[in-house]
């Protein structure tokens, strides 16, 4: 009796594993893969930091060629003239330069005694002038120290009132003797430089702006950032280019210009974090889709199976097969691979041309009767076979074998009687639990209706010859040759007739 269904428990070990190794499986990829769109994100940021520094490194270097150019001109062909209207030429000179270049607002010629030129010149010059001296400006100390390289500084326009203005300033070196003749500088508007930034499209939301080495705000991002932060940004800056983290933000940087400056994007962590969870989640949600699949897999799996096993095994039980699908095949399968290894069986043990089981069967089967109480053995030979061979050609003979086995077959009724092909026209029959008279009787009616019988052939007439004998007592050869014994006398004697011992 099948007490519980067995397939469930490999069934469950099997899906559990599948499931543990997906779940790890999945939980390893969504971890590579957040560290890949972690890294993919920081590579975006580097990029864009780099096509804006590349684009102010430009933009600064276009304006920073014209102060060299002017620079060059005002110290080889001019001598600077503290007196304005003495030295028209530079001026007029410088107004073309100035008219170039679209972002300055203003360009300022000074030498080292504090004498300048400011270009534009306005009205309100004279009064503010009179009280500015350049040598303490920053730009100009520094530009005069710095021999011939430019200078980049965020400064105060006094003539404009401007607060914060972008300084380019070079020192004037005159190209005959080497000397230093003052500081020529321009100063661009910041707001242009901010408007410049905040055109830009950072790959994530971000503020960028350009900031000094020391921590001052040169180009800001339209809002203030706290002057403590743009000090902990410049000390931890220490390289050309690079990013690091601070406070909850990421910071991405790259030098500018002469290297005074640097361009930084500030991306907040939650933000790069919001990037990074979106990235995965694809991943965790197809895990999770696996495994409902799978689970449902498994359910129908196990439903399936306990259906089929269910009904196969009622069938069992009750011998009634409801034929549906799977189990009709696999019971059809079953039932015509016992059919065909029954053929295969039988045939070995079949003759085929009378049907009568064959001279294997025979020995198995003799061998086994020999051994039982009442069984008889009967030796026939069909008479004058070669003669009908010879004289209506085998095919006939053929028949007259089949005609033979046929009534044999037929006239033994539901008695425990065997035919047996013993070899060419001769036929063995072992009788079970019969007396010997009736055996007798037996072949003596299949004689006399072979005998009578008619075929095709109008003037072919056929008889057997037998012997028949005892069974048991001598071993089962000593049987057969005694009843082959009395068949030969049987054929000696006249043939078609039967002798018993
Ligand atoms: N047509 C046919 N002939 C067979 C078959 N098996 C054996 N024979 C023939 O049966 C003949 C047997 O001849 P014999 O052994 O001389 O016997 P017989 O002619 O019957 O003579 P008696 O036994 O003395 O009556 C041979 O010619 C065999 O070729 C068979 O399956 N079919």
């Amino acid at each position: 009796m099948i007490t519980s269904l067995n397939f469930r428990r490999p069934l469950n070990i099997c899906f559990s594993a599948l499931s543990f190794t997906l779940v790890i499986v999945c939980f390893l990829i969504t971890l590579a893969q957040w560290a890949d769109i972690k890294e993919s994100c920081k590579r975006q940021n580097r990029l864009y930091i780099n096509n804006v520094t590349l684009f102010f490194n430009k933009y600064l270097s276009g304006y920073e060629n014209i102060v060299n150019e002017m620079a060059r001109t005002a110290a080889d062909q001019h001598k600077f003239n503290p007196n304005e209207n003495d030295d028209l030429t530079l001026r007029n000179w410088l107004i073309e330069r100035l008219r170039i270049m679209p972002d300055a607002v203003s360009i300022i010629h000074a030498d080292n005694d504090g004498h300048f030129i400011r270009l534009p010149h306005l009205e309100s010059h004279q009064e503010k002038g009179a009280t500015w001296d350049p040598r303490k400006e920053p730009w100009f100390t520094i530009a005069v120290e710095d021999t011939d390289s430019a200078h980049y500084s965020v400064t105060k326009d006094i003539f404009t009132g401007k607060e914060r203005v972008l300084t380019i300033s070079l020192p004037v070196i005159n190209g005959m003797d080497g000397s230093n003749n003052g500081v020529l500088a321009i100063n661009l508007d910041v707001e242009k430089s901010e408007e410049i930034l905040n055109s830009t499209y950072p790959p994530m939301k971000s503020r960028t702006f350009v900031m000094t080495k020391d921590g001052q705000m040169v180009i800001s991002p339209g809002y203030k950032i706290a002057d403590s932060t743009l000090k902990a940004i410049a000390s931890n800056a220490s390289a050309f280019r690079g990013d690091f983290y601070r406070n909850g933000f990421y910071y991405f940087y790259r030098t500018i210009g002469p290297q005074e400056w640097f361009v930084v994007q500030e991306v907040a962590e939650s933000e790069m974090k919001q990037l990074v969870r979106h990235g995965s989640i694809k991943v965790l949600y197809g895990m999770v889709l696996t495994q409902v699949i799978l689970l449902f897999c498994w359910w129908a799996l196990r439903a399936a199976l306990n259906t089929i096993y269910m009904r196969i095994t009622n069938g069992i039980r009750n011998g009634s097969i409801k034929q549906t699908a799977v189990e009709e095949l696999l019971f059809d399968e079953i039932h015509s691979a016992q059919q065909r290894q029954e053929k295969i069986s039988q045939d070995a043990l079949t003759d085929g041309l009378t049907g009568l089981a064959n001279r294997r069967a025979f020995d198995t089967d003799a061998e086994h009767y020999n051994a039982l109480p009442n069984t008889h053995i009967a030796m026939i030979d069909i008479d004058n076979f070669k003669i009908i061979n010879d004289t209506w050609g085998h095919t006939v003979g053929d028949v007259v074998l089949k005609a033979t086995a046929e009534l044999g077959l037929r006239l033994r009724g539901l008695e425990n009687i065997t035919l047996y092909r013993y070899g060419g026209e001769e036929i063995a029959v072992l009788f079970q639990d019969i007396s010997q008279e009736k055996a007798q009787s037996y072949l003596e009616k299949w004689r006399i209706s072979l005998n009578t019988r008619s075929f095709r052939e109008s003037d072919l007439r056929v008889s057997f010859s037998a012997g028949i004998c005892k069974m048991g007592g001598d071993s089962l050869s000593d049987v057969v040759a005694k009843a082959d014994r009395l068949l030969y006398q049987a054929k000696k004697s006249g043939k078609n007739r039967i002798l018993a011992s």
